[in-house]
């Protein structure tokens, strides 16, 4: 039977991946979608800037919105100091199958939650049911109509606190106008473009890094 583009790439994890190397993973995951197959993780070049912003916050707790296959759950999580946590959210059971086993693969089960479900059914549980106070970081990269929705939805079930890093995929390309022009023109937030291109092609995207000022 025919596998799926998911399934393609756990099985370029396990080939040429090291098991407990989340570099090796990340390294994996991106030649095989750059030479082989598209795919929607955040990629190599976009990658580089989330890198550069997970060290500048240090985060201790994070909320990933849109797990895939965890490409960037990994890439995040390779990062973060001991006993930081990472919440990741994905609404797809067949895609959560394949992202807990590369999360197996790259070794980070202790640093990561990945939890099943819809994002608007989730974050009003947050506190409750994943003990968490607020987050230091979310990345932002489900179904583009969800990204302002659920901003407002963290902000209401006060998941966020002066300083906390709202870091957004795709603003261009697909594009999340909506999105963009709240967190650009809102006087609580303190936003950043920063240029780049969709993963893995030269078409014109970015991320938008959003300070929340409280
Ligand atoms: C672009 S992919 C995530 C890519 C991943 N962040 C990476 O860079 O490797 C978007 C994912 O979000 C999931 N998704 C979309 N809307 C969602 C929602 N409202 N709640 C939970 N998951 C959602 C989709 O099933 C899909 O797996
Ligand atoms: O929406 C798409 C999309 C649209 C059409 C075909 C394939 C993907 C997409 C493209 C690049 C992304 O980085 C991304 O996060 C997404 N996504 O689905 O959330
Ligand atoms: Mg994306």
């Amino acid at each position: 039977t025919q596998s799926t583009r998911p399934q393609r790439i756990l099985g370029a994890v396990q080939q040429n991946a090291t098991r407990g190397d989340p570099r090796s993973v990340v390294r994996a995951i991106d030649q095989y979608c750059r030479n082989q197959e598209w795919a929607m993780n955040v990629g190599d070049e976009k990658g580089c800037i989330l890198d550069s912003v997970v060290s500048e916050v240090n985060p201790a707790t994070v909320l990933e919105l849109g797990t895939y296959c965890g490409y960037s759950t990994v890439r995040i999580a390779s990062l973060l100091p001991p006993h930081a946590k990472l919440i990741t959210l994905e609404f797809n059971p067949e895609f959560a199958v394949i992202a807990r086993q590369v999360i197996a693969w790259a070794g980070l089960e202790d640093k990561i939650q990945l939890v099943e479900g819809a994002s608007g059914d989730l974050i009003p549980k947050m506190k409750e049911q994943f003990g968490v106070e607020t987050f230091d970081l979310v990345f932002l990269d489900h179904w583009k109509d969800r990204y302002l929705p659920d901003t407002k939805l963290m902000e209401e079930c006060g998941l966020l606190r002066k300083g906390s890093v709202l870091l957004a995929d795709n603003v261009i390309c697909p594009g999340t106008p909506d999105y963009l022009e709240f967190v650009r023109s809102s006087p609580r937030y303190e936003s950043q473009y920063f240029k780049s291109h969709l993963e893995y092609t030269k078409v014109e995207d970015g991320l938008e890094k959003s300070v929340f000022l409280g």
